[in-house]
């Protein structure tokens, strides 16, 4: 028999009302010695909490039961809606670790349980834990699909198609002899299987922005010291986050600001003005915004007007980079009487800017707005959303495509690939299961025959 688990299941203390909530069989006992009887399930109670022990009246909450298995763990689940002071929750905690068979939850047990039941797939795991993370109004409607079971859905239809591929692939070569099944099975079966595996690609590209809406896009501030990189991200960000000075080499680590840009999540990223610089502090922080941008989805280069500090990106930015990352140049402190440092590295996209007159940052936003949509913006179709399906998505491409290319081998082998193509959507949805292919050959034939 299992624990019965229980923990805080609200936000920080204080907080107007708590909610301290519990899971297992010993749910209706801790109910009968804390507030003397069960309440009706699904129905709001207003009851006193004692603490048995001593008779302690711990405070009056709202009791809510539910009877397992119509609960979200599936199990008997109590929530004590109690007043959010620090002290009432620490003592109900307490009075709670004092019963037999209780204990504190592990992170993400309660779902752990609802997932170890059935009542929701990985997929579903991972979307209710993308809604919790959730910052932004697309990344919200995204996890909410997710966690309603809309990706699972889309992984088990293709991994049912695949069970059934296989069935008819070894049905094939079982009964090949006898009459009614058509020779041409097997060739129908890798005719799918190309299809499959083609959607499968589709879905793989389409997916980036699923991946990228998810995690946020990286947009770094890069270029030459005093370009105005800090001052920049302060007046996106709407307070100082960062220090400004006009000293040369001022930001040392990389600074991030979290934007919602039109519902799209974007980490702005302030960094090191790049220089050749003796000090091992300025070189660190140097090093910290090379990865950086390295790793950014859009790099925004700050260039000061002529005739002030030189910076030339293709000096700053490895030709690795240059190639593989967007560039935009933000000519900066565009206030000032001096005509905008001409640049020859061939950057179509360049931005006039000035945070003191704030001329150009409307646009900026703009910009990068239109930039978040067309890089994460989602259609109607459900996207993968984690590396983790990525993974698995390809194993099952290429799972298909060697059971499609060796055709000169026998259909058992080649049934095989379909298996792997198969368990690895099943390991994305955590519910792979043998028994599937029995059910489907016992199912779709007649034993009989
Ligand atoms: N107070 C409270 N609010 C909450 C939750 C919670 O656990 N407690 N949730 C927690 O994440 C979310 C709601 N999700 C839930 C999902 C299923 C069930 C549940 O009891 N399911 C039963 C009965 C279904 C029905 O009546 O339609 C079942 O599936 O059998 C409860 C909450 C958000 N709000
Ligand atoms: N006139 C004018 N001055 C600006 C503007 N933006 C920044 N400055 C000034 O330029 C100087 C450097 O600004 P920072 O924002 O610290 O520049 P930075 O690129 O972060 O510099 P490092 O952190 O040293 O790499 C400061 O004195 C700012 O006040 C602007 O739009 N117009
Ligand atoms: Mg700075």
């Amino acid at each position: 028999m299992s624990d019965t688990i229980y923990a805080l299941s609200s936000g920080a203390l204080p907080s107007g009302v708590a909610v301290i909530r519990l899971s297992g069989p010993s749910v209706e006992q801790v109910l009968i010695h804390l507030c003397g009887a069960v309440p009706l399930p699904r129905n709001a109670a207003l009851r006193r909490l004692t603490d048995p022990t001593t008779g302690d009246v711990l405070d009056e909450a709202l009791v809510l039961f539910f009877k397992g298995p119509s609960s979200f763990t599936g199990e008997d689940v109590v929530e004590l809606q109690c007043h959010g002071g620090r002290a009432v929750v620490a003592r109900i905690l307490e009075v709670l670790s004092g019963f037999d068979g209780l204990r504190p939850a592990d992170a993400g047990e309660f779902t752990r349980r609802a997932f170890d039941r059935g009542r929701m797939d990985l997929t579903e795991v991972e979307g209710l834990s993308d809604l919790i993370a959730a910052e932004t109004e697309a990344q919200r409607k995204q996890a909410f699909r997710q966690m309603g079971g809309e990706l699972g859905r889309l992984y088990e239809g293709w991994r049912t198609q695949l069970i059934h591929m296989r069935a008819m692939i070894e049905a094939d070569f079982d009964f090949a002899d006898e009459e009614d099944i058509p020779g041409s099975v097997a060739d129908q079966v890798w005719t799918e299987a190309e299809a499959l595996a083609a959607e499968i690609g589709v879905h793989l590209d389409k997916s980036r922005s699923g991946e990228r809406l998810r995690s946020g896009l990286q947009v770094v501030l890069m270029g030459a010291p005093n370009a105005g990189k800090s001052s920049l991200l302060n007046a996106i960000a709407g307070r100082e986050v960062a220090i400004v000075t006009e000293e040369a080499g001022t930001t040392r680590d990389a600074i991030e600001v979290h934007l919602d840009l039109g519902g799209y999540p974007v980490t702005l990223v302030d960094t090191a003005g790049l220089r050749v610089t003796d000090g091992l502090v300025e070189q660190e922080g140097i090093r910290r915004a090379r990865a950086r941008g390295d790793a950014a989805d859009l790099i925004l280069w700050a260039m000061e007007p002529e005739g002030h500090a030189p910076d030339d990106i293709s000096s700053g930015l490895s030709a690795d980079v240059l190639e593989t990352v967007p560039v935009w140049i933000v000519h900066t402190k565009a206030d000032l009487e001096t005509p905008p440092k001409r640049d020859s590295s061939g950057i179509k996209q360049e931005i006039p800017c000035s945070t003191v007159d704030t001329e150009g940052m409307d646009l900026l936003l703009a910009e990068l707005s239109g930039f978040a949509h067309e890089m994460i913006s989602v259609g109607e179709a459900p996207l993968a959303t984690r590396q983790r399906h990525r993974h698995y998505l390809c194993e099952c491409q290429s799972a298909l495509r060697q059971g499609i290319a060796q055709d000169h081998l026998p259909g058992e082998l080649r049934a095989e690939d379909l298996r792997r193509a198969a368990d690895a959507l099943g390991r994305i949805t955590g519910r792979i299961d043998v028994e599937d292919l029995l059910d489907v050959i016992f199912r779709d034939f007649c034993v009989g025959k």
